[in-house]
């Protein structure tokens, strides 16, 4: 507080008409000073969570004895002053407010202006008011739930009483703190309104008279929180020490300690950090090839077969492991993996984890954070961009790892190209890849690029097998044939080796589920770093936009610095789930998710990861009986397309006829041919996604409960076949999985794309256009 505060402070507390104004002012003030104290410590996030007093506090309650609440209040009264200095304030008194008072507030000394101007009564009322404000609260509460019954009030006054109490039982302020003392905000309306009851019951013409002088708002609730804590606790000790344990239960600090034994290795960890194409992968690679035994986590699956295949090229055994297969190498050592599946029992000499940045995806983060914690190796090489470096110091200091850093630049930088395309798709050229980001934009690229030039296109994009992309991506990079040209969408942004000479973007907008928006920075950044890699056909990259309107975007993308990642993703083992839902018997799974994700508690460089899939299954899954919590937990993570209502009926069905005790079967056909029209490929695509999730479920339940694993395995290298055979021949216009869904683009011909970005930056577009230049910007 600043001194001049302290003395006005001071002038207006030795004028009788402010005197309890004044008191009740501090004491609100330094209620808050406490709580806002606490608030900075232990809530790091601006999401409101669960203060743990016991990590900083003394105990002071005997009932619960591992919390303390609001010490001011029973360890200093809020003014210690005497009789006579209350009467006759000095000028030490600036002196005494001022040391118990140590920091400053926005606003202060305008509110202590403000309540110099205000007028309270007589002077019995203003030494009532006083007693009142200095009093303890557990007095207060004592002294209402002793007393008799209440004292008649006037109509005005309780008028303004049960006013108070409504904004009490709204304010978000009392439900959050609320909760630090183990007050669920889904009972605190109903804890309220039980207090409201009491004090009505039995309160004392001075209190109400002190509280209506307060009047409805912040003062009061401040001055009622306390009184209310003593009421809950003496009340309620049932419901807080449920939620209380349901609180303990869902508790996601500290992960580190979550993996004993990695914590009792003293691991290294080698961070390679730096842009795409800078030899970052290559040289973890290295290592694990050396080690004796070793573990390589892939973003992807096709990423993890390249490395499997790779490396055993090399003489080095090694097997595969994902979440729809296992390849065994006989006498292999080294085992190449997608990051879900990496084994934190195992032991290995060297683990690489691929792409670290992923940690700070919303939905698939926690996976990196998993194994960075919990892998069990003497060495981690860690590759990925600068964005996660500082939370990885951050959890190397947490977890006692020793962390080397080691930063690359790329081989060659990345050229701008300018006024090349002219939103002319007869532009391309051999070696270009086109990124669009919808399978629909991906189809009426290739549908105009074959139609109006003399170049053949290969796709890749999500919904395709691994199979079929790296068949494409083999395509496109043999020399020898006449498919010259990449169309794809952001699927191909992830570490593949391809021979691209230039990437092109159609577009820099894409739908996120809701509505359209700007492709994030990070994301443009790593596409485009795809063009010219070392050892590639072009070793140096190009790359462009479609549409001149796009393209200040891009360069804007490709020279804004790498962002500085604050939280990374965690989520919930099953037993952490399991623990939390014995909390809570008679609700549903995705119920139980819900409350989990809504009474979780996180370190302040963490957070849950989005689980919208896994709720969108469990309420499908609702209605199947049979199911454990833990087969509900285990089908939920299963890869099923959510938005394809096939995939989800043969989900269903699968978990159906596994709850019955039933074998699970596929239950569905082969086709005989390869697709002829777009309706066709999209069920090429979800036949295999289907046949996919049956090899997933398949090694992640008891496998003779999946008996046609081989049928399910033949079935899907013969549809990724067909799929690639289709893809060949793909001339059709491209349809949409929800046929009622508003198509975003006319169906006649090749439409122009609509800019986003354009219509975003209006303003910055009404510049002029940069001139044709080359602009040499490192990716
Ligand atoms: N020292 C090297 N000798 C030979 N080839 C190399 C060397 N370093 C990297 N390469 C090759 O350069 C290409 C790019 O390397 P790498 O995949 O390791 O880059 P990266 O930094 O991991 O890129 P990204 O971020 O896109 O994954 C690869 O084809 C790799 O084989
Ligand atoms: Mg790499």
């Amino acid at each position: 507080m600043a001194r001049g505060s302290v003395r006005n402070l001071v002038n207006l507390y030795s004028s009788k008409n402010n005197f309890s104004r004044v008191t009740s002012f501090l004491h609100s003030y330094r209620f808050l000073h406490n709580l806002h104290s606490s608030e900075s410590r232990f809530y790091p996030s601006p999401r409101p969570q669960i203060a743990k007093p016991t990590q900083f506090m003394p105990s002071y309650f005997t009932q619960f004895s591992d919390f303390y609440i609001f010490p001011y209040f029973r360890v200093h009264p809020i003014c210690t002053l005497s009789e006579d200095e209350k009467k006759e304030p000095t000028s030490n008194l600036s002196e005494k407010i001022e040391s118990e008072f140590e920091c400053s507030g926005d606003g202060f000394a305008e509110r202590i202006n403000e309540l110099g101007n205000e007028d309270i009564g007589s002077e019995e009322q203003r030494l009532n008011f006083v007693q009142i404000a200095n009093s303890d609260p557990v007095e207060i509460y004592k002294e209402i739930r002793d007393g008799v019954k209440s004292e008649k009030q006037s109509r005005a006054d309780w008028d303004t009483l049960i006013e108070i109490f409504r904004s009490f039982s709204q304010s978000g302020w009392a439900s959050n703190q609320a909760l630090a003392v183990y007050i669920g905000a889904s009972f605190f309306p109903t804890a309220v309104h039980e207090f409201r009851k009491f004090f009505f019951k039995k309160c004392k013409t001075d209190l109400v008279k002190y509280l209506v002088s307060l009047g409805p708002g912040d003062d009061a609730e401040r001055f009622l929180f306390p009184i209310f804590v003593e009421f809950c606790i003496e009340e309620f000790p049932d419901e807080i020490k449920r939620f209380r344990k349901m609180v303990d239960s869902a508790d996601l600090t500290r992960p580190h300690t979550w993996f004993p034994f990695a914590r009792a290795m003293k691991r290294k960890i080698i961070y390679h950090c730096g842009p795409t194409n800078s030899g970052k992968t290559y040289n973890a690679l290295q290592r694990f090839m050396e080690a004796k035994k070793g573990v390589y986590c892939s973003p992807l699956r096709l990423l993890a077969m390249e490395v499997f295949d790779k490396v055993n090229t090399l003489g080095v055994y090694c097997r595969l492991l994902t979440g729809q297969e296992k390849k065994d190498f006989p006498f292999s050592n080294h085992v190449a993996c997608t990051v879900e599946m990496v084994s934190t029992d195992e032991l290995y000499d060297v683990a690489v984890i691929d792409e670290i940045q992923m940690m700070a995806d919303s939905a698939r983060g926690y996976a990196w954070t998993r194994a960075l914690l919990g892998l069990k190796a003497d060495e981690i090489h860690l590759c990925g961009d600068p964005s996660v470096l500082n939370i990885v110091r951050k959890i190397c200091s947490d977890t006692g790892d020793e962390l080397v850093e080691q930063h690359y630049d790329r081989f060659k930088p990345l050229v701008i190209e300018a006024k090349t395309f002219l939103g002319d798709l007869k532009n391309v050229r051999p070696g270009d890849c086109v990124v669009a980001f919808s399978r629909r934009e991906i189809f009426e690229v290739k549908l105009a690029i074959e139609k109006y030039t003399n170049h053949r296109c290969c796709v890749i994009y999500g919904a395709l097998p691994p199979e079929t992309r790296r068949q494409q991506a083999t395509l496109f990079n043999d020399q020898d044939n006449e498919f010259d040209v990449l169309v794809a969408s952001d699927a191909v942004g992830m570490g593949l080796n391809l021979n691209i000479r230039r990437v092109v973007f159609y577009n820099l907008s894409k739908y996120n589920g809701d509505k359209m928006v700007p492709v994030p920075a990070s994301q443009v950044k790593q596409i485009a770093g795809r063009a010219g890699r070392r050892g590639s056909r072009y070793p140096d990259g190009l790359t462009t936009t479609l549409h001149l309107d796009d393209l200040e975007y891009l360069i804007e993308c490709l020279k804004k610095p790498f962002d500085d990642v604050k939280k990374v993703g965690l989520f919930p083992f099953f037993e952490q789930v399991e623990l939390f839902g014995a909390q809570l018997p008679n609700i549903t799974f995705s119920q139980l998710l819900v409350k989990f994700g809504e009474n979780c508690q996180l370190d302040g460089s963490y957070f849950l990861c989005q689980h919208q899939h896994v709720k969108k299954i469990a309420n499908m899954l609702e209605k199947v009986q049979g199911l454990s919590l833990e087969d509900r937990f285990n089908f939920c993570f299963a890869p099923c397309n959510i938005r394809d209502p096939k995939a989800m009926y043969h989900l269903l069905r699968f978990a159906s006829s596994y709850a019955q005790k039933l074998p699970v079967n596929i239950a569905m056909g082969m086709p005989k041919c390869s697709a002829r029209s777009d309706s066709e490929l999209l069920d090429l695509e979800t036949r295999h996604q289907v046949l996919s999730m049956y090899l997933w479920l398949s090694n992640h339940f008891k496998e003779e409960r999946f008996p046609y694993v081989k049928k399910a395995e033949t079935m899907a290298t013969n549809i990724a076949h067909l799929l690639g055979e289709s893809l060949l021949k793909a001339c059709w216009k491209p349809e949409s999985r929800n046929p009622r869904k508003p198509k975003l683009q006319e169906e006649d011909g090749y439409q122009r794309p609509r800019s986003l970005v354009k219509l975003q930056e209006k303003k910055r577009h009404e510049k002029s256009l940069p001139e044709q230049r080359l602009e040499k910007v490192a990716a």
